[in-house]
């Protein structure tokens, strides 16, 4: 029995990076000798094992062939035959299929070592083609290690545009799909992997809405400008699909399965964007601005609100910037109006909310809507 560390662990360690989460490949051995040396099953379907002590995961070298579309249908051979670089064979890309031994040695059978200096994103082989999930794992990737200088080969691109043109991608299932968006969103240029989707074609299946007319360019920017403000997956996804109109932003957020606050933002950015347009910026309209933090529900959401004032800072055109500030003016001033005090007036039920109403409405227009001193 032999135990490699692979995937992941061996390309960082070789990059220099942090080590987070480390991986090893068992040769040579059956389940049953995993269980007596005290390790855990998981999973039920390739023979994975935690580690007793450090809760590492332990997989028996396998290999791996596609049945079906998609996701689905993989057959998974694993036995005490299996090698290392069979192991290695049925990997993504070149760096990732990389194992060091015990002893300290590198098993490098694809030449991801060298990839690694290149710089380059490689498949493995054709297996790559039989999990269209890689397409997105390698546009990851590339937004990943973007700032090292890394991107896609060009015979990879070539394969995972054949992948796209044979409809793989359309085979995912939005749950995947979302794990992966959402991964991505966090990498160091997360602009990057929708430019990579964009390049192979696979874009136009899993976000038509961006279509070739979107200035793609502005979208990169805006994703970059919210990453570098640390901003939330919310404030990521709103920033990805600022571009669109309320109804198509909302149905791909859905189609996506977003989870409902990235939904909500990116929802509330769009509306938001399309307003501020069209306010005056000299004089914005009290009635107009009102309408805007009502649908935001900003005195119950305050924390909401600065997560959309974060990314419209990022998604506005210079020109509509300064309209921020009014808002965030009629925010606070609005915020102060206080439901105790106006019932303490005798305003009740209906008419309490018309009276709030009617005195957020003066702030607004007190703060806002003249012209500032
Ligand atoms: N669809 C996939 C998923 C995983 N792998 C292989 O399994 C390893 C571990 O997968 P994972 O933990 O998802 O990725 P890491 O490379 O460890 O990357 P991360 O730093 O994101 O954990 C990868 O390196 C790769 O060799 C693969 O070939 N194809």
């Amino acid at each position: 029995m032999q135990t490699y560390l692979v995937g992941g662990a061996v390309r960082d360690e070789l990059l220099g990076l942090e080590v987070k989460d480390r991986d090893w490949v068992v040769v040579g051995a059956t389940p049953e000798q995993m269980l007596a040396k005290g390790f855990t099953q998981v999973g039920s379907d390739f023979p994975v094992f935690l580690h007793p002590k450090t809760h590492e995961e332990y997989a028996l070298a396998r290999t791996e062939r596609k049945q079906g579309h998609g996701y689905h249908g993989f057959s998974v051979y694993s036995a005490t035959d299996v090698t290392l670089e069979e192991d290695l064979l049925r990997r993504d890309l070149t760096i990732n299929a990389m194992a060091r031994s015990e002893q300290g040695e590198l098993t490098d059978p694809f030449h991801g070592r060298k990839d690694l200096e290149a710089r380059e994103l490689r498949h493995v082989s054709e297996a790559f083609k039989e999990d269209p999930l890689r397409i997105l794992r390698t546009a990851r990737f590339a937004a990943r290690f973007r700032p090292l200088g890394f991107s896609v080969c060009t015979e990879t691109m070539e394969l995972m545009r054949t992948m796209v043109t044979e409809g793989e991608v359309e085979h995912l299932v939005p749950e995947r799909v979302w794990q992966e968006i959402q991964r991505a969103l966090h990498e160091q240029a997360p602009g990057t992997f929708f430019q990579v989707l964009r390049d192979c074609g696979a874009l136009t299946v899993l976000i038509p809405e961006l279509t070739p007319d979107t200035d793609f360019r502005a979208v990169i920017d805006t994703l970059q400008c919210v990453h570098a403000s640390n901003g939330s997956t919310a404030e990521r996804f709103a920033a990805l699909l600022c571009s669109l109109d309320e109804p198509a932003c909302m149905a791909r957020a859905r189609a996506l399965k977003a989870p409902n606050d990235c939904q909500q933002l990116a929802r509330l950015t769009v509306a938001f964007i399309g307003v501020i347009r069209r306010l005056d910026p000299a004089q914005p309209d009290a009635g107009t601005v009102l309408e805007l933090l009502e649908k935001a529900d900003i005195w119950r959401r305050p924390e909401r609100f600065s997560n959309l004032i974060n990314v419209l800072g990022c998604a506005l055109e210079p020109a509509n910037l300064k309209q921020l500030a009014p808002l965030r003016k009629a925010a606070d001033a609005t915020s102060r109006v206080d439901p105790q005090t106006l019932m303490k007036q005798g305003f009740s039920g209906k008419e309490l909310g018309q009276a709030i109403r009617a005195e957020r409405l003066a702030r607004i227009a007190q703060t806002v809507s003249r012209p500032s001193s």
